[in-house]
């Protein structure tokens, strides 16, 4: 029986100026009928295009314009009115509950106030599943000194990285790209392809796009995937992805203090941080996740009693050294993803991934 609002997939769309959303939110609108889905267009500028070409594609049940401004700063309280309005709006005759609600962010939003908006106490009862999408264009470097430091907290922030301009490319220099993509987000799910209509409804209204993994109950199977297509020889010399090790048994106060260290040093180079930590005070293991320094609710995760610590921080400039020696901590223990000897010789064995559930009680 379901208790409340029913759920409302809230896709955050962003990636950086160019690199396909409005392209791909179109090709969407042309091939389903989407009377369920509601789409907000963020644009930077007055002119409003992006806006007028996804009101002409389609069959929405309602396309509003937030110009004039970025989502991620001087339009937060219009998006959470925004939001707002259309969860209570009436729908139009005939047409079906609001499912789905489509954000496409300007291209130089972060994704993380976004987040941080869509929490509001406005919001925070009506039940939205939000998942974060990001294009990544696999014909030139999404990563430029130009646009690194919004793009990296998009890319780093997606829980699906939708490679587009896929067509541009040949075979291997797609694949190429598809590894780019995955080692700046080992987390991240890559959709890409050459099936434009497959791509599409992957990148945007397919379960997973929705759930985005985190409640999913094979996310400990999907974050090990992940994790493992890890091409340490593709990674971004500026983006680093580690991992902790939880080196004796913890509880939820030295673990969240430590978490807000990690925040407190890294400030925003911190561009991820997911983790699933057993602590000694619960009998439950606890998922915990943050876009950029803000975290969102921690979750007790009883289906994954049986599964290690997962511990994964993906930064900006700062690797796991500079952070050891900032953030010392006698329980905790960061490591990059790639050991200096490992840079050259391929993908590091999944299993060295992870710490195992510590059974040392803490003295
Ligand atoms: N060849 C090719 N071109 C594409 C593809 N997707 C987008 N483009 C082109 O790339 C340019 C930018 O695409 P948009 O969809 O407007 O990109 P955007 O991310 O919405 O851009 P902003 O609104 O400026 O942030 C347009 O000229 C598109 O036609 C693709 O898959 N293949």
């Amino acid at each position: 029986m379901q208790i409340g609002p029913p759920v409302v997939d809230f896709i955050v769309l962003c990636g950086f100026l160019g690199s396909g959303k409005t392209t791909l939110l179109v090709d969407l609108l042309k091939q389903e009928s989407l009377k369920d889905t509601a789409v907000i267009v963020n644009e930077a500028g007055e002119i409003g295009l992006d806006g007028a070409l996804i009101a002409d594609a389609g069959d929405a049940s309602s396309t509003m314009l937030l110009s004039n401004g970025c989502v991620c700063c001087s339009l937060r309280s219009s998006l959470v009115i925004t939001v707002a309005e259309l969860l209570d709006a009436p729908r139009p005759l005939g047409a079906p509950p609001l499912r789905r609600v489509i954000l496409e962010t300007s291209g130089i939003s972060r994704p993380g106030p976004i987040l941080a908006s869509l929490a509001d106490p406005a919001l925070s009862t009506r039940n939205l599943r939000v998942c974060v999408v990001s294009t990544y264009d696999a014909s030139q470097d999404n990563l430029h000194e130009d646009n690194f430091e919004e793009a990296a907290a998009q890319l780093t922030a997606a829980q699906r990285i939708v490679v587009t301009k896929s067509d541009l490319l040949n075979d291997e220099a797609l694949k190429d790209a598809e590894h780019r993509a995955q080692a700046l987000n080992p987390l991240a799910r890559i959709v890409s392809g050459r099936d434009r209509q497959i791509l599409v409804s992957e990148a945007l209204i397919s379960q997973d796009a929705s759930s985005g993994g985190s409640d999913r109950s094979d996310l400990l199977d999907m974050t090990v995937r992940a994790l493992s297509l890890y091409k340490p020889e593709a990674a971004h010399a500026r983006i680093h992805v580690m991992r902790a090790s939880i080196v004796e048994a913890i509880d939820w106060e030295d673990f969240s203090s430590w978490l807000d260290d990690l925040a407190g040093v890294c400030g925003e180079s911190l561009l991820r941080v997911k983790a699933l930590v057993h602590v000694e005070d619960c009998e439950d293991p606890i998922l915990v996740q943050s876009v950029g320094t803000t975290y969102g609710m921690p979750r007790r995760m009883p289906q994954h009693r049986q599964s290690p610590n997962i511990i994964v921080v993906i930064t900006r400039d700062l690797n796991a050294e500079d952070l050891a020696s900032q953030l010392p901590h006698p329980y905790v223990n960061l490591q990059s993803l790639i050991a200096p000897s490992e840079r050259k010789f391929g993908v590091p064995a999944s299993s060295r991934l992870f710490t195992q559930r510590s059974t040392h009680a803490k003295s």
